[in-house]
């Protein structure tokens, strides 16, 4: 059972030297990784195609395969975090965003899938809401997931997630093929947990949409957190990031010209 907490203590997520090993491969895919977030933080973590983002959203809900073994230190709100009690978070105080549709289930209509989610009174009132919320249709609600699009899957996804009505929202890869005009739209809520006084893990390969949204970025690279940087520190040529790697990142943005390696 989890213990209740006590004024004073921490709250909010920590996440402490994270380390997953595979044990049919003998190789350790995340390191020692360190992370925290606090009440109305946002926190991304970016990324190249696999560092290790997926995973590190996955081993905080225990959601990994039996190969690989997982060893850290978890703390939700200053109570210890683990395989026995993690039932009571998931899906409940934590939620996640899934990086693929595969997630929802084929057979369902969308509207029947999310009210399974939900638990409480006025579950079609409150599913109302988020959904136009999200900007989408009431009559999309009667779809299959085979009939959304793109855009509107993924908004889905975070609708799955909000629905749980979490205070820790695990955002996998949110945005992909959001173009810079619809993002705002897509960030608005992860802004509205925010004000509430809850928190967001926002992975993404979207640097872009990172430093819109988050108010510090945590860089993952071959499976460790090479650099966790306030947004404030990502200003002019990177004199204050850390790490090599962010800078180039970074440097690397269209509106940032430092390097012209097409020269
Ligand atoms: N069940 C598994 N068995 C073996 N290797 C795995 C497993 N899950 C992930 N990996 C490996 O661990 C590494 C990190 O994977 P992960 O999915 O976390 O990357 P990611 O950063 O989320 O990538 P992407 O941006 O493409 O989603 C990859 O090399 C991947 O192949
Ligand atoms: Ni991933």
């Amino acid at each position: 059972m989890l213990w209740k907490g006590t004024i004073g203590m921490t709250q909010g997520l920590i996440i402490k030297n994270l380390s997953l090993y595979h044990k049919y491969e003998k190789m350790t895919l995340v390191n020692n990784v360190s992370l925290s977030i606090a009440p109305s933080e946002i926190v991304a973590v970016v990324g190249a195609s696999g560092s290790g983002k997926s995973l590190l959203a996955h081993s905080i809900l225990h959601l990994l395969p039996e190969e690989i073994e997982q060893n850290c230190e978890m703390l939700w709100n200053g109570e210890t975090v683990n395989q026995h009690n993690i039932p009571q978070l998931r899906g409940k105080k934590i939620a996640l965003i899934p990086q693929t549709i595969d997630a929802l289930d084929p057979f369902l209509k969308v509207g029947k899938y999310l009210l399974t989610l939900m638990k409480g009174k006025n579950k079609q009132h409150r599913l109302h809401k988020i959904w136009s919320s999200l900007g989408l249709d009431i009559d999309w609600l009667a779809y299959f997931p085979f009939e959304l699009s793109g855009g509107m899957a993924r908004r889905v996804l975070i609708a799955s997630a909000l629905v749980q009505n979490p205070n820790l929202i695990l955002a996998d890869e949110p945005t992909p093929g959001v173009d810079a005009d619809t993002l705002s739209g897509v960030l608005a809520p992860f802004n509205q947990m925010k004000q509430e006084g809850k928190s967001v893990l926002f992975i993404t390969h979207d640097f872009f949409a990172a430093l819109k949204v988050a108010d510090r970025i945590a860089v993952m690279d071959n499976g460790e957190i090479i650099e966790v940087s306030p947004v404030s520190f990502f200003a002019g040529d990177g004199e204050k990031l850390k790490h090599t790697y962010t800078k180039a990142l970074w440097q690397a943005l269209p509106q940032n010209c430092f390097v012209n390696n097409w020269r």
